[in-house]
């Protein structure tokens, strides 16, 4: 164990319920087991990987294929996209979906709860971040590992002028077979229809993935639901200072191409997003916060 995590432990592991630990690719990650659930967190990007509540299986899914290396991001899990949520508006060469997913967080406090484990991360600023991002700008995410898995992005503004930020925690979940799953709640919604260039339509009816989806909802409700017959499960999403959803899923041709979603990994996910993306963008006046909050929850169906 490197002397880095072993300080890590010191500091914040708590017996027999959190270790900081080698995980995917020798990456440093923190592994949580609790009566609730388990999970692993990757440093680079905060980036959960796992969360699996007791006697259920993983509702978060990472690609079998998921290469993990240093300033490359992870297939699945939960990406953290900040500060823009897809290309960069005027830089074609900054990283797609923001760098906060590829770069080195911190720990900053873990703690026992009787719901579960909290935990909370730091972005470390570097000057490959302030290239990109000239703002005095501090992001934390906090995490509630429990029955529920609540996440908490926040952006504090630390300068003397207004920011103005795209977010997006940009969760694979985990689904029995996409063909027979069914996203509730996005029902007479207007979306961006990217694999249309971008046309305006309407959903009607739940969201059916049998083809390539890659959809922004705009002005979205707080809840949705993933109906997943083959797993007898419904995964319940609630959020908070997120006025988009992304649904999001390659289908086979785009898949194969991408090299890291595995032979049929698309059967076996979809991207729901909760976001500030597109023209729903985030402005914070000097000493202004942010929280991007979201639960996940899971029901028997
Ligand atoms: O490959 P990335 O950068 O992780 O992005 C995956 C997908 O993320 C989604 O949020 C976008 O709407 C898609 O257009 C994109 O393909």
């Amino acid at each position: 164990m490197s002397q880095h995590l072993d300080a890590l432990n010191h500091r914040f592991g708590v017996s027999g319920q959190v270790k900081f630990k080698p995980g995917p690719g020798g990456m440093d990650a923190v592994e949580v087991t609790n009566e609730h659930a388990s999970a692993t967190i990757l440093l680079q990007g905060a980036h959960l990987i796992d969360w699996t509540p007791k006697g259920e299986k993983p509702v978060i899914w990472t690609s079998p294929e998921a290469k993990f290396a240093p300033g490359k991001s992870v297939r699945g899990g939960v990406p953290v996209c900040w500060p823009w949520f897809g290309p960069h508006p005027t830089y074609a060469d900054f990283p797609a979906h923001g760098f906060a997913r590829t770069v080195p967080w911190e720990p900053i406090a873990v703690k026992a709860l009787p719901e579960g484990t909290w935990l909370a991360f730091r972005l470390i600023p570097t000057d490959a971040t302030r290239t990109m991002w000239p703002h005095a700008t501090e992001l934390v995410l906090q995490m509630v590992i429990g029955k529920t898995l609540d996440l908490d992005l926040a952006t504090w503004n630390r300068g003397n002028t207004s920011i103005t930020i795209g977010d997006a925690l940009h969760t694979y979940f985990a689904v029995g077979d996409v063909r027979f799953a069914k996203i509730h709640g996005l029902h007479m919604v207007e979306y961006l229809d990217k694999v249309d260039g971008g046309a305006r339509k309407v959903q009607l009816g739940p969201v059916i993935i049998d083809r390539e989806v890659d959809r922004i909802y705009l002005d979205t409700p707080d809840t949705c639901v993933i109906e997943d017959t083959r797993f007898a499960r419904r995964i319940r999403i609630s959020k908070q200072n997120s006025h988009s959803t992304v649904v999001w899923n390659p289908w086979l041709a785009k898949a194969a191409a991408m090299g890291d979603l595995g032979p049929d990994g698309y059967l076996h996910m979809v991207c729901v997003e909760s976001a500030n993306a597109a023209d729903d963008v985030v402005t914070l006046a000097p000493g202004g916060e942010h929280h991007l909050w979201v639960r996940y929850q899971l029901e028997p169906i």
